[in-house]
């Protein structure tokens, strides 16, 4: 089973897509991570996230293994991300390894809930469940200033409202997989929710299709 979860930043998609991933024990894979490790691997080399051939390069050469790295969750991460992420040459080197990983599965799960902005439009226009989480832009900002915070970075709320404003308007406008709502995806609101409540929102259609699937279950 696939599960694509879709939606702008700090929408809450990531925190969503790893309690599904636990509560199912599926894979889960934060592609914002992919765009975010080309961006820093451009910036690295001292080029610029908008040249489309800096970033296919980078891209073309990129190692899953740096998704681990710290300085992929700060915001200049987040910022040439949106602008690598515009680039066709880089969405196709990215797209293998998404579709694998939700075909295939690691360590043998039955399934795999992917999260990013394009999931359920562009790499798994099939998936079984699509979700679209959002919120207010000001709720949303709010919610990344004060992780930011919490992880000891400078923040000032302003220039991450803008900076999130910018990003999304980048995202919704590029012509390659913008982030755009799947005509069949489930779209939940969690401005006004907490993460349980969003929790329990997000597990009422896979319940749903679980037992569509396997009445009997
Ligand atoms: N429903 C919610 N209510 C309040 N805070 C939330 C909620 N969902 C997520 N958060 C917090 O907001 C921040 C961004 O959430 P995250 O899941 O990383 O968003 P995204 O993956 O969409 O960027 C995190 O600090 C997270 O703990
Ligand atoms: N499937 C995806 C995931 C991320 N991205 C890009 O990568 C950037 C960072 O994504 P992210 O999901 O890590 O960002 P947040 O939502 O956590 O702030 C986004 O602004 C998009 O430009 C994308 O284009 N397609």
């Amino acid at each position: 089973m696939i599960i694509a979860v879709d939606g702008p930043a700090a929408s809450g998609k990531g925190t969503i897509a790893r309690r599904i991933a636990r509560e199912l024990d599926f894979a889960y894979l934060d592609t914002g991570l992919l765009y975010r490790g080309v961006g820093v691997m451009v910036l690295d080399r001292g080029g610029n996230p908008e040249d489309p051939e800096a970033a296919t390069r980078a891209a073309e050469s990129f190692d899953p293994a740096l998704m681990a790295d710290p300085r992929l969750r700060g915001d200049e991460a987040a910022v040439a991300a949106s602008k690598v992420a515009a680039i066709p040459g880089v969405r196709a080197a990215m797209l293998e390894f998404q579709r694998s990983f939700g075909r295939t599965p690691p360590d043998g799960r039955k399934g795999a809930v992917l999260d990013g902005r394009d999931i359920g439009t562009a790499i798994f226009p099939d998936a079984d469940v699509k979700l679209f989480i959002t919120a207010a832009v000001e709720v949303r900002a709010e919610r990344r200033h004060k992780e930011l915070l919490e992880r000891g970075s400078p923040s000032i709320y302003a220039r991450v409202l803008q900076d999130m404003q910018e990003r999304d308007q980048r995202d919704r406008s590029r012509s390659t997989a913008p982030m755009a709502i799947a005509p069949d995806a489930v779209v939940i609101d969690t401005s006004a929710l907490d993460v349980e409540a969003a929790f329990q929102a997000a597990m009422d259609p896979i319940r749903k299709k679980q037992d569509r699937q396997n009445p009997v279950r």
